[in-house]
């Protein structure tokens, strides 16, 4: 069985890739918090035991070579993706195609594959980042060669790190992240509810004004898909009308991995 591994910054996804006849969206997808692979904890454990038992191993990595160095040994089943200049007839628009990261390559080419259509790629992890994909006509799935580019995006805090920023950074907002989603109702009226208001509207606002930028250039209406540990909380601070259009994917770092392990079979 072939194994996908998601790194990212803060956490580690990986899932069984299913077999040829089933559908992408089967992944059955572990978490575990990278500070666990780094210390080898229980959660850990299974994921060695599946990296022992794999027949091949798809990996996504922009965690670093501290995430690899806790891999017990690197041998030939390993297929680190890294981002090329043309993929799955989707083509990176990016003057060093290798320096974009693997995730969001890997997220564009799942959303290309699944639906053949623009779109806005969010991912609201660490980091969030926001995607343009650019499909010049919608095409049917057999002819997709080479139809569509990621024409660029965009790479700001994600909510943890703007959050942390401010309580590092600023002697009197040393206050611990919310338990809960405080809300962005009316105006805040202490200090911790501000900072959450502040972070949360700026990262919504993002979303809204790249999702903008997009329409501008298209003719037709882009899709929205988001992605990543703090997508479901930000696509509800946007905007009505884009927040019902929002598609809320749980992880398609995992399934354009999926993508690029069923093309080799072909
Ligand atoms: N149960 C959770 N554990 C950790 N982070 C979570 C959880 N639920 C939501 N998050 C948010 O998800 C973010 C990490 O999302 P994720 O997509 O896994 O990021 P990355 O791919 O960068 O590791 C964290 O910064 C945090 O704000
Ligand atoms: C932008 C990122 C830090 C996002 O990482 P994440 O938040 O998913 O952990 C990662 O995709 C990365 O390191 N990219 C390389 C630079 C680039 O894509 O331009």
């Amino acid at each position: 069985m072939k194994l996908l591994i998601d790194a990212g910054n803060s956490r580690t996804k990986w899932a069984w890739c299913p077999e040829q006849s089933s559908q992408p969206t089967a992944l059955q997808i572990n978490t575990l918090d990278n500070q666990d692979w780094f210390e080898g904890t229980a959660q850990a454990q299974a994921l060695h035991a599946a990296i022992a038992k794999a027949s091949r191993i798809y990996l996504s990595n922009v965690a670093g070579e501290r995430w690899l160095q806790a891999l017990p040994e690197r041998d030939q089943r390993l297929q680190a993706i890294v981002a090329t200049s043309l993929s799955l007839g989707l083509q990176n628009s990016y003057s060093q195609p290798a320096q974009l990261g693997s995730d969001r390559w890997c997220s564009l080419l799942a959303v290309w594959r699944s639906e053949g259509k623009s779109a806005l790629v969010v991912s609201a992890g660490t980091a969030m980042t926001m995607d343009a994909l650019l499909v010049k006509q919608e095409v049917k799935q057999e002819l997709k060669q080479a139809q569509a580019m990621f024409a660029g995006g965009s790479i700001q805090p994600g909510l943890r790190l703007m959050w942390q920023s401010l309580q590092q950074g600023a002697a009197q907002l040393d206050y611990a992240y919310p338990d809960l989603d405080a809300g962005t109702d009316g105006f805040a009226q202490n200090s911790q509810h501000a900072m959450w208001v502040g972070c949360v509207q700026a990262l919504a606002a993002s979303v809204a004004a790249q999702y903008a930028r997009l329409c501008q250039q298209l003719d037709h209406v882009p899709l929205l898909f988001m992605s990543g540990g703090d997508a479901d909380l930000i696509a509800r601070y946007l905007p009505h009308a884009l927040s019902a259009q929002a598609i809320i994917v749980d992880n398609l770092v995992l399934k354009g991995l999926a993508c690029l392990a069923k093309c080799s079979d072909e």
